[in-house]
């Protein structure tokens, strides 16, 4: 189905923004991904690790054929290292309320060119003294 509409389109930007639109059904189909409008990260896990049987994100959200994203390595590269350096210094957790009970995320999402959830309230701290100190030496930020 894909190809035979690849095929139909005239190559250029509006293939590209169909190409990614192609993507982004393909990424939401309930079929291969259930529930595919809420964040689930388990779905990709069973007994703590990936699961194969579910089908990789990566087989639609860079693009396909010649146009296929360049970036795809550095991309995925450098989504790791960010995330792996946050999860190394910064203890992230559910905020709590005045009784202690913690607050659920609300899962919406502002829809932009980049899809990004609206702000809701977190608790981000340092894991340890040693992390803060680590923080602090590499960015001017203030921690509360
Ligand atoms: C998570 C990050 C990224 C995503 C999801 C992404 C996704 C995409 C998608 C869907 C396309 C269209 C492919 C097509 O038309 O079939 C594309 C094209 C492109 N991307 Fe990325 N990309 C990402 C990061 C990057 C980075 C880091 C770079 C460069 C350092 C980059 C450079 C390009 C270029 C130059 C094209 C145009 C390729 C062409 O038309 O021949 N992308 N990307």
């Amino acid at each position: 189905m894909v190809q035979h509409l690849l095929v139909l389109l005239p190559r250029g930007d509006a293939q590209s923004l169909t190409v990614d639109w192609i993507g982004r059904a393909m990424l939401h189909n309930q079929d291969v991904y259930p529930d595919p409008f809420s964040f689930r990260p388990e779905r990709f896990l069973k007994d703590g690790h990936i699961d194969k049987s579910v089908k990789d994100p990566a087989h639609a959200c860079f693009g396909f054929g010649r146009r296929i994203c360049p970036g795809r390595y550095m991309a995925f590269s450098a989504v790791w290292i960010a995330v792996a350096s946050l999860i190394a210094v910064f203890d992230m957790k559910k905020a709590v309320d005045e009784d202690g009970r913690p607050i659920e995320p609300n899962h919406e999402y502002v829809s932009a060119l980049v899809c990004i959830p609206k702000p809701y309230p977190c608790s981000i701290t340092p894991r340890s003294r040693d992390a803060e100190r680590l923080i602090r030496s590499n960015a001017n930020v203030d921690i509360l």
